[in-house]
Protein backbone atom coordinates (compact mmCIF):
# COMPACT_ATOMS: atom_id res chain seq x y z
CA UNK A 1 0.00 0.00 0.00
CA UNK A 2 2.76 2.10 1.04
CA UNK A 3 4.39 2.02 -2.77
CA UNK A 4 0.99 2.86 -4.36
CA UNK A 5 1.08 5.51 -1.97
CA UNK A 6 4.27 6.71 -3.26
CA UNK A 7 3.50 6.80 -6.97
CA UNK A 8 0.46 8.14 -6.49
CA UNK A 9 2.67 11.22 -4.52
CA UNK A 10 4.97 10.94 -7.90
CA UNK A 11 2.38 11.13 -10.46
CA UNK A 12 0.80 14.02 -8.43
CA UNK A 13 3.92 16.07 -8.36
CA UNK A 14 4.47 15.65 -12.08
CA UNK A 15 0.79 16.20 -13.27
CA UNK A 16 1.04 19.40 -10.74
CA UNK A 17 4.51 20.72 -12.34
CA UNK A 18 3.33 20.10 -15.64
CA UNK A 19 -0.22 21.93 -15.36
CA UNK A 20 1.59 24.41 -13.28
CA UNK A 21 4.26 25.74 -15.84
CA UNK A 22 2.00 26.81 -18.05
CA UNK A 23 -0.09 28.37 -15.47
CA UNK A 24 2.79 30.10 -14.34
CA UNK A 25 3.41 31.47 -18.16
CA UNK A 26 -0.26 32.37 -18.84
CA UNK A 27 -0.50 34.24 -14.63
CA UNK A 28 2.47 36.31 -16.29
CA UNK A 29 0.59 36.62 -19.99
CA UNK A 30 -2.22 38.21 -17.33
CA UNK A 31 0.09 39.99 -15.25
CA UNK A 32 1.64 41.71 -18.10
CA UNK A 33 -1.39 42.73 -19.99
CA UNK A 34 -3.18 44.05 -16.80
CA UNK A 35 -0.04 46.11 -15.60
CA UNK A 36 -0.46 49.62 -16.26
CA UNK A 37 1.74 51.44 -18.51
CA UNK A 38 5.04 53.21 -17.36
CA UNK A 39 4.35 56.98 -17.17
CA UNK A 40 7.43 59.19 -18.61
CA UNK A 41 8.24 62.21 -20.92
CA UNK A 42 7.61 62.08 -24.64
CA UNK A 43 10.77 60.79 -26.67
CA UNK A 44 11.53 61.35 -30.17
CA UNK A 45 11.80 58.68 -32.63
CA UNK A 46 15.01 56.70 -33.07
CA UNK A 47 16.93 59.48 -30.19
CA UNK A 48 14.35 58.60 -27.30
CA UNK A 49 15.06 60.92 -24.35
CA UNK A 50 18.49 61.27 -25.72
CA UNK A 51 17.95 65.15 -24.69
CA UNK A 52 16.78 64.62 -21.16
CA UNK A 53 19.67 62.18 -20.47
CA UNK A 54 22.29 64.72 -21.52
CA UNK A 55 21.06 67.32 -19.09
CA UNK A 56 24.06 69.00 -17.45
CA UNK A 57 23.31 67.89 -13.72
CA UNK A 58 21.51 64.24 -14.59
CA UNK A 59 20.61 63.38 -10.85
CA UNK A 60 18.88 67.09 -9.68
CA UNK A 61 17.35 66.97 -13.19
CA UNK A 62 15.72 63.42 -12.97
CA UNK A 63 14.65 64.27 -9.48
CA UNK A 64 12.73 66.88 -11.16
CA UNK A 65 10.82 64.63 -13.83
CA UNK A 66 9.52 62.29 -10.59
CA UNK A 67 7.84 64.91 -9.00
CA UNK A 68 6.12 65.30 -12.49
CA UNK A 69 5.58 61.62 -13.93
CA UNK A 70 5.58 59.94 -10.20
CA UNK A 71 8.54 57.85 -8.28
CA UNK A 72 8.60 55.37 -10.93
CA UNK A 73 9.31 56.38 -14.72
CA UNK A 74 10.32 54.86 -17.97
CA UNK A 75 12.77 57.02 -20.44
CA UNK A 76 14.43 55.43 -23.68
CA UNK A 77 18.06 55.72 -25.40
CA UNK A 78 17.87 54.28 -28.60
CA UNK A 79 15.91 51.11 -28.36
CA UNK A 80 16.95 50.32 -24.87
CA UNK A 81 13.92 51.14 -22.21
CA UNK A 82 15.23 52.57 -18.57
CA UNK A 83 12.79 52.57 -15.41
CA UNK A 84 14.39 55.38 -13.07
CA UNK A 85 13.57 54.80 -9.34
CA UNK A 86 13.29 57.88 -7.05
CA UNK A 87 11.48 56.97 -3.81
CA UNK A 88 13.61 54.88 -1.57
CA UNK A 89 10.49 52.82 -1.30
CA UNK A 90 10.57 51.46 -4.78
CA UNK A 91 14.53 51.14 -4.70
CA UNK A 92 14.18 48.89 -2.08
CA UNK A 93 11.77 46.99 -3.47
CA UNK A 94 13.59 46.56 -6.54
CA UNK A 95 17.22 46.07 -5.27
CA UNK A 96 16.32 44.30 -1.82
CA UNK A 97 13.04 42.78 -1.49
CA UNK A 98 13.53 41.51 -5.43
CA UNK A 99 17.68 41.56 -5.32
CA UNK A 100 17.16 38.50 -7.49
CA UNK A 101 15.36 39.60 -9.94
CA UNK A 102 17.49 43.01 -10.41
CA UNK A 103 20.84 42.15 -9.63
CA UNK A 104 22.10 42.21 -13.62
CA UNK A 105 24.28 44.67 -15.13
CA UNK A 106 23.38 45.86 -18.42
CA UNK A 107 25.95 44.78 -20.64
CA UNK A 108 27.04 47.18 -23.23
CA UNK A 109 29.88 47.42 -25.44
CA UNK A 110 31.53 50.05 -23.64
CA UNK A 111 31.80 48.29 -20.42
CA UNK A 112 33.17 45.24 -21.90
CA UNK A 113 36.08 47.24 -22.85
CA UNK A 114 36.94 49.22 -19.90
CA UNK A 115 36.57 46.16 -17.78
CA UNK A 116 38.74 43.49 -19.30
CA UNK A 117 36.04 41.36 -21.03
CA UNK A 118 33.70 41.08 -17.97
CA UNK A 119 35.98 40.78 -15.02
CA UNK A 120 35.15 43.49 -12.75
CA UNK A 121 32.73 43.17 -10.26
CA UNK A 122 31.15 46.87 -10.38
CA UNK A 123 30.68 46.15 -14.50
CA UNK A 124 30.32 42.37 -14.41
CA UNK A 125 27.14 40.87 -14.67
CA UNK A 126 25.35 38.14 -12.59
CA UNK A 127 26.29 34.87 -12.67
CA UNK A 128 27.70 31.87 -10.51
CA UNK A 129 31.56 33.14 -11.12
CA UNK A 130 30.27 36.62 -10.41
CA UNK A 131 29.11 35.14 -7.47
CA UNK A 132 32.27 33.97 -6.33
CA UNK A 133 34.10 36.68 -7.15
CA UNK A 134 32.32 39.14 -4.88
CA UNK A 135 32.20 36.88 -2.09
CA UNK A 136 35.94 36.31 -2.17
CA UNK A 137 36.47 39.84 -2.34
CA UNK A 138 34.20 40.82 0.27
CA UNK A 139 35.64 38.51 2.77
CA UNK A 140 39.03 39.57 1.75
CA UNK A 141 37.57 43.43 2.39
CA UNK A 142 36.70 42.21 5.59
CA UNK A 143 39.55 40.65 7.02
CA UNK A 144 41.40 43.92 6.62
CA UNK A 145 39.10 46.00 8.19
CA UNK A 146 39.08 43.71 10.72
CA UNK A 147 42.47 43.55 11.91
CA UNK A 148 44.46 46.24 9.61
CA UNK A 149 42.17 49.16 8.52
CA UNK A 150 41.76 51.59 11.68
CA UNK A 151 45.43 51.50 11.95
CA UNK A 152 45.41 52.54 8.12
CA UNK A 153 43.32 55.13 8.64
CA UNK A 154 44.58 57.02 11.97
CA UNK A 155 48.04 57.08 10.12
CA UNK A 156 46.61 58.67 7.08
CA UNK A 157 44.13 60.80 9.36
CA UNK A 158 47.51 62.15 11.12
CA UNK A 159 49.03 62.65 8.03
CA UNK A 160 46.70 64.74 6.42
CA UNK A 161 46.80 67.24 10.13
CA UNK A 162 50.22 67.68 9.08
CA UNK A 163 49.46 68.46 5.63
CA UNK A 164 46.99 71.32 6.97
CA UNK A 165 49.59 72.56 9.59
CA UNK A 166 51.67 72.95 7.01
CA UNK A 167 49.52 75.11 4.46
CA UNK A 168 49.56 77.41 7.96
CA UNK A 169 46.14 79.14 7.66
CA UNK A 170 46.38 79.60 4.13
CA UNK A 171 43.52 79.64 2.00
CA UNK A 172 43.51 76.39 0.30
CA UNK A 173 41.65 73.59 -1.73
CA UNK A 174 42.01 70.08 0.24
CA UNK A 175 39.97 68.39 -2.57
CA UNK A 176 43.60 66.74 -3.95
CA UNK A 177 44.73 66.33 -0.30
CA UNK A 178 41.29 64.17 0.33
CA UNK A 179 41.82 62.00 -2.82
CA UNK A 180 45.51 61.42 -1.59
CA UNK A 181 44.45 60.22 1.77
CA UNK A 182 41.66 57.72 0.64
CA UNK A 183 43.63 56.51 -2.11
CA UNK A 184 46.52 55.90 0.06
CA UNK A 185 44.20 53.44 2.26
CA UNK A 186 43.30 51.61 -0.82
CA UNK A 187 46.87 51.32 -2.17
CA UNK A 188 48.15 50.13 1.37
CA UNK A 189 46.13 47.34 1.46
CA UNK A 190 46.12 46.24 -2.38
CA UNK A 191 50.01 47.34 -2.80
CA UNK A 192 51.46 47.90 0.38
CA UNK A 193 52.43 51.16 -0.53
CA UNK A 194 51.22 54.85 -0.09
CA UNK A 195 52.45 57.86 -1.90
CA UNK A 196 52.94 61.90 -1.37
CA UNK A 197 50.54 63.88 -3.06
CA UNK A 198 53.90 65.22 -5.63
CA UNK A 199 54.51 61.47 -6.43
CA UNK A 200 54.62 61.07 -10.09
CA UNK A 201 53.42 57.64 -10.06
CA UNK A 202 50.42 58.86 -7.80
CA UNK A 203 49.83 61.89 -10.07
CA UNK A 204 49.73 59.19 -13.35
CA UNK A 205 47.58 56.50 -11.78
CA UNK A 206 45.15 59.15 -10.91
CA UNK A 207 45.25 60.68 -13.90
CA UNK A 208 44.83 57.92 -15.84
CA UNK A 209 41.58 56.06 -13.15
CA UNK A 210 39.67 59.56 -13.27
CA UNK A 211 40.30 59.77 -17.19
CA UNK A 212 39.02 56.51 -17.53
CA UNK A 213 35.59 57.99 -15.79
CA UNK A 214 35.10 60.82 -16.87
CA UNK A 215 35.80 59.34 -20.72
CA UNK A 216 33.60 56.55 -19.96
CA UNK A 217 30.63 58.66 -18.93
CA UNK A 218 30.96 61.33 -21.73
CA UNK A 219 27.72 61.23 -24.44
CA UNK A 220 29.98 60.42 -27.31
CA UNK A 221 31.41 56.85 -25.24
CA UNK A 222 27.63 56.37 -24.31
CA UNK A 223 26.70 56.54 -27.76
CA UNK A 224 29.01 53.49 -28.83
CA UNK A 225 26.09 51.41 -26.57
CA UNK A 226 23.11 52.66 -27.73
CA UNK A 227 24.02 52.97 -31.69
CA UNK A 228 26.42 50.44 -32.88
CA UNK A 229 26.76 51.49 -36.28
CA UNK A 230 28.31 54.66 -34.72
CA UNK A 231 31.47 51.75 -33.59
CA UNK A 232 32.80 51.64 -37.52
CA UNK A 233 32.92 55.61 -37.43
CA UNK A 234 36.15 57.23 -35.95
CA UNK A 235 35.75 58.19 -32.49
CA UNK A 236 38.46 60.27 -30.51
CA UNK A 237 37.10 59.78 -26.82
CA UNK A 238 36.90 56.08 -27.35
CA UNK A 239 40.64 55.65 -28.81
CA UNK A 240 41.50 58.03 -25.62
CA UNK A 241 39.81 55.75 -23.18
CA UNK A 242 41.18 52.70 -25.08
CA UNK A 243 45.00 54.54 -24.71
CA UNK A 244 44.14 55.33 -20.74
CA UNK A 245 42.92 51.74 -19.98
CA UNK A 246 46.04 50.47 -21.82
CA UNK A 247 47.93 52.48 -19.57
CA UNK A 248 46.17 51.76 -16.35
CA UNK A 249 46.70 48.24 -16.70
CA UNK A 250 50.18 48.91 -16.96
CA UNK A 251 50.56 50.42 -13.97
CA UNK A 252 48.13 47.84 -12.27
CA UNK A 253 50.43 44.79 -13.64
CA UNK A 254 53.23 45.89 -12.77
CA UNK A 255 51.99 46.58 -8.64
CA UNK A 256 50.46 42.84 -9.23
CA UNK A 257 54.38 41.97 -10.25
CA UNK A 258 55.44 43.02 -7.74
CA UNK A 259 53.54 41.30 -5.37
CA UNK A 260 54.29 37.79 -6.61
CA UNK A 261 58.00 38.39 -6.59
CA UNK A 262 57.53 39.82 -2.65
CA UNK A 263 54.95 38.41 -1.26
CA UNK A 264 56.92 36.33 0.97
CA UNK A 265 59.09 38.81 2.45
CA UNK A 266 58.66 39.42 6.21
CA UNK A 267 58.78 43.43 5.24
CA UNK A 268 56.02 43.53 2.90
CA UNK A 269 52.30 43.74 3.37
CA UNK A 270 49.57 44.13 1.03
CA UNK A 271 46.42 42.31 3.24
CA UNK A 272 44.01 42.43 0.13
CA UNK A 273 46.45 40.79 -1.95
CA UNK A 274 47.17 38.32 0.24
CA UNK A 275 43.76 37.67 1.54
CA UNK A 276 42.57 37.41 -1.87
CA UNK A 277 45.06 34.84 -3.16
CA UNK A 278 44.39 32.34 0.40
CA UNK A 279 41.15 32.77 0.66
CA UNK A 280 39.46 31.61 4.07
CA UNK A 281 37.06 28.77 5.23
CA UNK A 282 34.79 27.05 3.07
CA UNK A 283 36.63 25.64 0.29
CA UNK A 284 35.73 28.29 -2.50
CA UNK A 285 33.81 27.41 -5.53
CA UNK A 286 36.33 29.17 -8.08
CA UNK A 287 40.12 30.17 -7.74
CA UNK A 288 40.51 33.86 -8.45
CA UNK A 289 42.78 34.38 -12.00
CA UNK A 290 45.67 37.40 -12.16
CA UNK A 291 42.74 39.04 -14.52
CA UNK A 292 40.11 38.66 -11.59
CA UNK A 293 42.29 39.92 -9.30
CA UNK A 294 43.66 42.85 -11.60
CA UNK A 295 40.09 44.00 -11.86
CA UNK A 296 39.13 43.85 -8.36
CA UNK A 297 42.39 46.04 -7.60
CA UNK A 298 40.99 48.32 -10.26
CA UNK A 299 36.93 48.38 -8.64
CA UNK A 300 38.43 48.82 -5.22
CA UNK A 301 40.69 51.98 -6.38
CA UNK A 302 37.75 53.65 -8.69
CA UNK A 303 35.30 52.49 -5.77
CA UNK A 304 37.52 53.93 -2.79
CA UNK A 305 39.41 56.65 -3.77
CA UNK A 306 37.07 59.76 -5.56
CA UNK A 307 33.90 58.54 -3.44
CA UNK A 308 35.06 59.19 0.34
CA UNK A 309 37.01 61.81 -0.87
CA UNK A 310 33.52 63.86 -2.17
CA UNK A 311 32.36 63.33 0.67
CA UNK A 312 34.97 64.75 2.90
CA UNK A 313 34.99 67.55 0.48
CA UNK A 314 30.91 68.06 0.67
CA UNK A 315 31.30 67.50 4.37
CA UNK A 316 33.26 70.74 4.97
CA UNK A 317 31.81 72.76 2.46
CA UNK A 318 28.85 72.28 4.00
CA UNK A 319 30.13 73.10 7.14
CA UNK A 320 31.49 76.21 6.01
CA UNK A 321 27.66 77.14 5.11
CA UNK A 322 26.50 76.27 8.95
CA UNK A 323 29.76 76.98 11.24
CA UNK A 324 27.72 76.59 14.17
CA UNK A 325 27.05 73.21 13.01
CA UNK A 326 31.07 72.30 12.92
CA UNK A 327 31.11 74.00 16.71
CA UNK A 328 28.72 71.90 17.94
CA UNK A 329 30.61 68.69 16.62
CA UNK A 330 33.60 69.70 18.12
CA UNK A 331 32.14 70.08 21.60
CA UNK A 332 30.52 66.75 21.25
CA UNK A 333 34.41 65.45 20.62
CA UNK A 334 35.70 67.20 23.34
CA UNK A 335 32.96 66.70 25.94
CA UNK A 336 32.80 62.61 25.05
CA UNK A 337 36.65 61.97 24.45
CA UNK A 338 37.84 64.65 26.71
CA UNK A 339 40.71 65.75 24.13
CA UNK A 340 41.42 61.81 22.88
CA UNK A 341 41.17 61.00 19.18
CA UNK A 342 38.33 59.05 18.13
CA UNK A 343 37.93 54.84 17.74
CA UNK A 344 35.63 53.79 15.65
CA UNK A 345 33.80 51.90 18.65
CA UNK A 346 33.29 55.55 20.03
CA UNK A 347 30.49 56.35 17.18
CA UNK A 348 27.77 55.02 19.41
CA UNK A 349 28.95 58.26 22.30
CA UNK A 350 28.95 60.70 19.12
CA UNK A 351 25.46 60.99 17.88
CA UNK A 352 25.61 64.31 16.80
CA UNK A 353 28.98 63.36 14.65
CA UNK A 354 27.04 60.02 13.19
CA UNK A 355 24.16 62.74 12.56
CA UNK A 356 26.50 65.27 10.68
CA UNK A 357 27.65 62.39 8.65
CA UNK A 358 24.32 60.87 7.44
CA UNK A 359 23.15 64.14 6.34
CA UNK A 360 25.74 64.50 4.30
CA UNK A 361 25.09 61.39 2.72
CA UNK A 362 21.63 61.95 1.90
CA UNK A 363 21.84 65.34 0.28
CA UNK A 364 25.21 64.72 -1.53
CA UNK A 365 25.12 60.93 -1.89
CA UNK A 366 28.29 60.94 -3.92
CA UNK A 367 27.08 57.87 -6.23
CA UNK A 368 23.88 59.59 -7.04
CA UNK A 369 22.30 57.21 -9.70
CA UNK A 370 24.17 54.04 -8.05
CA UNK A 371 25.14 52.33 -10.89
CA UNK A 372 22.94 50.77 -13.81
CA UNK A 373 20.87 47.63 -12.90
CA UNK A 374 19.24 45.14 -15.07
CA UNK A 375 16.36 42.71 -14.68
CA UNK A 376 17.68 39.46 -14.84
CA UNK A 377 14.04 37.80 -15.24
CA UNK A 378 10.52 39.39 -15.91
CA UNK A 379 9.46 41.00 -12.75
CA UNK A 380 8.00 44.09 -11.13
CA UNK A 381 8.38 46.96 -9.20
CA UNK A 382 5.13 48.93 -8.06
CA UNK A 383 2.97 47.38 -9.70
CA UNK A 384 4.43 47.99 -13.23
CA UNK A 385 5.43 45.08 -15.17
CA UNK A 386 9.38 45.05 -15.64
CA UNK A 387 10.77 42.57 -18.59
CA UNK A 388 13.73 40.97 -18.49
CA UNK A 389 16.73 42.92 -19.77
CA UNK A 390 15.00 46.73 -18.64
CA UNK A 391 17.80 48.72 -17.17
CA UNK A 392 17.16 49.74 -13.65
CA UNK A 393 18.22 53.50 -12.49
CA UNK A 394 18.09 53.78 -9.11
CA UNK A 395 18.00 57.83 -8.33
CA UNK A 396 19.46 57.68 -4.88
CA UNK A 397 19.91 61.75 -4.73
CA UNK A 398 16.24 61.72 -5.82
CA UNK A 399 15.42 59.52 -2.84
CA UNK A 400 17.04 61.26 -0.35
CA UNK A 401 15.27 64.71 -1.45
CA UNK A 402 11.71 62.83 -1.72
CA UNK A 403 9.64 65.70 0.19
CA UNK A 404 7.37 62.37 1.93
CA UNK A 405 10.59 61.58 3.82
CA UNK A 406 12.46 64.18 3.96
CA UNK A 407 10.42 67.17 5.52
CA UNK A 408 12.46 70.29 4.08
CA UNK A 409 14.76 67.92 2.13
CA UNK A 410 16.76 70.79 0.61
CA UNK A 411 18.10 71.95 4.12
CA UNK A 412 21.16 70.81 5.90
CA UNK A 413 19.86 69.75 9.17
CA UNK A 414 21.74 66.66 10.70
CA UNK A 415 19.19 66.69 13.92
CA UNK A 416 16.48 65.28 11.47
CA UNK A 417 18.67 61.85 12.48
CA UNK A 418 18.37 62.55 16.04
CA UNK A 419 14.19 62.82 16.21
CA UNK A 420 11.94 59.84 16.44
CA UNK A 421 14.44 57.25 17.09
CA UNK A 422 16.58 57.86 14.20
CA UNK A 423 13.61 56.33 12.34
CA UNK A 424 14.73 58.87 9.07
CA UNK A 425 17.62 55.85 8.59
CA UNK A 426 15.61 53.33 7.24
CA UNK A 427 15.30 55.67 3.88
CA UNK A 428 18.66 56.50 4.23
CA UNK A 429 20.23 54.42 1.35
CA UNK A 430 23.69 56.10 0.06
CA UNK A 431 25.25 52.69 -0.44
CA UNK A 432 22.62 50.99 -2.59
CA UNK A 433 21.15 47.78 -1.28
CA UNK A 434 21.15 44.27 -2.25
CA UNK A 435 23.23 42.10 -4.13
CA UNK A 436 25.02 45.22 -5.15
CA UNK A 437 25.23 46.85 -2.16
CA UNK A 438 28.62 48.86 -2.17
CA UNK A 439 31.09 46.46 -1.58
CA UNK A 440 33.27 49.58 0.81
CA UNK A 441 30.60 50.39 3.19
CA UNK A 442 32.31 48.75 6.02
CA UNK A 443 35.52 50.38 4.63
CA UNK A 444 33.76 54.11 4.11
CA UNK A 445 31.81 54.08 6.86
CA UNK A 446 34.97 53.84 8.80
CA UNK A 447 36.88 56.11 7.12
CA UNK A 448 34.03 58.95 7.11
CA UNK A 449 33.83 58.31 10.96
CA UNK A 450 37.60 58.89 11.75
CA UNK A 451 38.43 61.48 9.36
CA UNK A 452 35.70 63.89 10.36
CA UNK A 453 36.16 62.63 13.80
CA UNK A 454 40.21 63.42 13.66
CA UNK A 455 39.74 66.92 11.44
CA UNK A 456 37.12 68.50 13.54
CA UNK A 457 38.74 67.61 16.61
CA UNK A 458 42.32 69.68 15.64
CA UNK A 459 40.81 72.39 13.18
CA UNK A 460 38.46 74.58 12.49
CA UNK A 461 37.21 75.27 8.88
CA UNK A 462 36.93 78.68 8.21
CA UNK A 463 36.25 80.33 4.49
CA UNK A 464 38.66 81.38 2.61
CA UNK A 465 38.01 85.37 2.43
CA UNK A 466 34.59 87.79 3.39
CA UNK A 467 34.91 88.24 -0.20
CA UNK A 468 35.50 85.14 -1.68
CA UNK A 469 31.58 83.36 -1.95
CA UNK A 470 31.18 80.21 0.28
CA UNK A 471 31.51 77.08 -1.60
CA UNK A 472 28.48 75.86 -4.36
CA UNK A 473 26.23 73.19 -3.19
CA UNK A 474 25.19 72.19 -6.37
CA UNK A 475 28.21 70.40 -7.22
CA UNK A 476 29.12 68.74 -10.52
CA UNK A 477 27.38 65.53 -11.49
CA UNK A 478 28.84 62.67 -13.17
CA UNK A 479 29.33 59.22 -11.69
CA UNK A 480 30.42 60.73 -8.89
CA UNK A 481 28.46 63.60 -7.24
CA UNK A 482 31.67 66.47 -6.45
CA UNK A 483 31.68 69.98 -4.68
CA UNK A 484 32.89 71.98 -7.10
CA UNK A 485 36.13 73.28 -6.35
CA UNK A 486 36.59 75.49 -3.51
CA UNK A 487 39.62 77.04 -0.76
CA UNK A 488 39.26 76.44 2.69
CA UNK A 489 41.51 77.52 5.94
CA UNK A 490 42.41 75.65 8.14
CA UNK A 491 42.60 76.84 11.62
CA UNK A 492 44.05 74.70 14.61
CA UNK A 493 42.36 74.36 17.38
CA UNK A 494 43.89 75.47 20.68
C1 LIG B 1 31.02 57.41 0.86
C2 LIG B 1 31.57 56.44 0.18
C3 LIG B 1 30.87 55.52 -0.79
C4 LIG B 1 29.60 55.55 -1.28
C5 LIG B 1 28.49 56.56 -0.97
C6 LIG B 1 29.46 54.42 -2.19
C7 LIG B 1 28.30 54.11 -2.88
C8 LIG B 1 28.19 53.06 -3.76
C9 LIG B 1 27.01 52.79 -4.55
C10 LIG B 1 25.71 53.57 -4.51
C11 LIG B 1 27.28 51.70 -5.32
C12 LIG B 1 26.36 51.05 -6.36
C13 LIG B 1 25.40 50.10 -5.72
C14 LIG B 1 24.43 49.55 -6.75
O1 LIG B 1 24.84 49.15 -7.83
O2 LIG B 1 23.25 49.52 -6.44
C15 LIG B 1 28.63 51.28 -5.02
C16 LIG B 1 29.23 50.18 -5.60
C17 LIG B 1 30.52 49.81 -5.31
N1 LIG B 1 31.38 50.38 -4.41
FE1 LIG B 1 30.98 52.00 -3.23
N2 LIG B 1 30.64 53.74 -2.23
C18 LIG B 1 31.53 54.36 -1.37
C19 LIG B 1 32.80 53.95 -1.08
C20 LIG B 1 33.39 52.81 -1.54
C21 LIG B 1 34.68 52.29 -1.11
C22 LIG B 1 35.55 52.93 -0.02
C23 LIG B 1 34.94 51.19 -1.87
C24 LIG B 1 36.13 50.26 -1.83
C25 LIG B 1 36.89 50.04 -0.80
C26 LIG B 1 33.80 50.99 -2.76
C27 LIG B 1 33.70 49.97 -3.69
C28 LIG B 1 32.57 49.71 -4.45
C29 LIG B 1 32.47 48.61 -5.41
C30 LIG B 1 33.57 47.63 -5.77
C31 LIG B 1 31.18 48.67 -5.94
C32 LIG B 1 30.56 47.73 -6.97
C33 LIG B 1 29.72 46.66 -6.25
C34 LIG B 1 29.01 45.68 -7.17
O3 LIG B 1 28.75 45.99 -8.33
O4 LIG B 1 28.70 44.57 -6.72
N3 LIG B 1 32.89 51.98 -2.53
N4 LIG B 1 29.16 52.12 -4.07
Amino acid sequence: RNQQSNKDVKRCIQSTATVSKPLHCLSQLFHRSLAPSLPGPPSLPFLGNIFDLSQDHLPIYLTGLARRYGNIYRLRCGSTTMVILNSSEVIREALVKKWSDFAGRPHSYTADKVSGGGYSISLGDYSENWKSHRRLTHSALQRCVADSLHCLIEEQALYLKQVLLNYKEKPMDLSEDFTVATSNIITKLAFGKSYEKSSAHLQEMHGCLNKIVSLWGSPWISALDSFPFLRKLPNAPFTRLMKEVAKRDEIIGGHLDEFKQKKHSEDFAAPLLQYLNSPEGKVPKMTLTDSHIHMTTVDLLIGGTETTAAWLSWTIAFLLHRPEVQNRVHEELHSVLKGQYPHYSDRHKLPYLCAVINEVLRLRPVAPLAVPHKAIRDSSIAGYFIPKNTIVIPNLFGAHHDPEVWPDPQSFRPERFLEGNGSCLRALIPFGGGARLCLGESVAKMEMFLFTGYLLRDFQFLPASPEEPLPDLRGLASVVLKAKPYRVIACPRA
